[in-house]
């Protein structure tokens, strides 16, 4: 069985598209314009690619964008400062800090400085809280997209098997909390995770978040399977020439699009859809902090 191919870059521009539609109507009927602040710190080449792609699409979505560049050296209380700064700015509807922070910094006291309302990330210990005690949350923006495409794909999970690989506090919990409020049955598999193959055999969905590269054989994969590739990986590519790299996920594509039912592919599957998310998320601060309805269909 070859599987479908869940394009995450197609769906990401619908997505961004439904923002757009809501965001020319809350300028229209409330004069209202949702404001996203990202703040980086440091010269990590990935981040600054990420971060002027989230300037970008906060812009064409027709939302203010506030891009702090902050030099690598920048003390625990500048950070805070600008922090506090941003939450008491009306303009500003969503705060998120780019990942990772240089390491003299304490990334988990910044995320607590954000206010929770403002907190387009999900990161916040509040918003944590709120997640996995199944209440009105900000939900980190890479599950959130994850669960989207699951759900555009099957309709209703209820009831099926799902299996997070990786525990992060930025992917794998989160996840595992959005299916477990989908009622899926959930596992979170990790490094100790005994038979882990055996394991991933028996789901239904497979979310692949671990960060190594190829990790999962097509053979780990029960056919029909949903596999949802989290993994960003740059790999050594000679067959492209000296000293290039490409992108792999964290399962081996082409023998798990053989067994699978659905797969997304490395690139253009997970990433597109988290800047997409964090748009939504945007939005969906605006609408809470203003006491309009939430957009339909760009939340958990
Ligand atoms: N504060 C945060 N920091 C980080 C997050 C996050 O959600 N919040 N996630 C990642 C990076 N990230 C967004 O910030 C991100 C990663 C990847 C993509 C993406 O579209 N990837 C493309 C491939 C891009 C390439 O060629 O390198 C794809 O998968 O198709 C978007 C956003 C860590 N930090």
């Amino acid at each position: 069985m070859a599987a479908t191919i869940i394009d995450g870059k197609a769906f990401a521009a619908r997505v961004r598209g439904q923002v757009a539609e809501h965001v020319a109507r809350l300028k229209e009927v409330h004069g209202l314009t949702p404001g996203l602040a990202v703040v980086l710190v440091g010269e990590d080449p990935a981040s600054q690619v990420y971060v002027r792609s989230k300037g970008k699409q906060t812009v064409e979505v027709g939302m203010a964008s506030f891009e702090h560049k902050l030099p690598a050296e920048t003390d625990q209380e500048t950070l805070m400062a600008l922090v506090e700064q941003l939450n008491s700015d009306p303009s500003v509807h969503g705060i998120l800090v780019q990942l990772p922070l240089p390491d003299h910094l304490d990334e988990e006291a910044v995320l607590n400085a954000i206010n929770p309302a403002k907190d387009v990330d999900g990161f916040h210990i509040s918003n944590v809280g709120l997640l996995g005690t199944g209440q009105k949350a900000m939900v980190p923006c890479t599950p959130l997209g994850c669960l989207m495409m699951l759900r555009e794909h099957h309709g209703s999970l209820s009831g099926m098997d799902a299996v997070v690989i990786g525990r992060s506090n930025i992917v794998g919990k989160p996840m595992a909390q959005l299916l477990l409020g989908d009622s899926c049955t959930v596992t979170i598999a990790h490094s100790r995770t005994k038979d882990l193959p055996e394991v991933v055999r028996r789901a239904d969905i497979v979310v692949a978040a671990v960060g190594r590269p190829e990790m999962v054989p097509g053979d780990w994969i029960k056919p029909g399977a949903s596999v949802i590739d989290v993994g960003i990986n740059r790999v050594p590519a000679p067959e492209k020439g000296d000293g290039k790299t490409r992108l792999v996920g964290d399962c081996q594509f082409d023998s798990c699009a053989e067994i699978a039912g659905a797969i997304t592919p490395v690139p253009g599957g997970v990433g597109p859809m988290t800047i997409a998310c964090l748009l939504a998320n945007t939005l969906t601060a605006t609408c809470r902090a203003a006491g309009l309805p939430e957009p339909e269909g760009l939340t958990a």
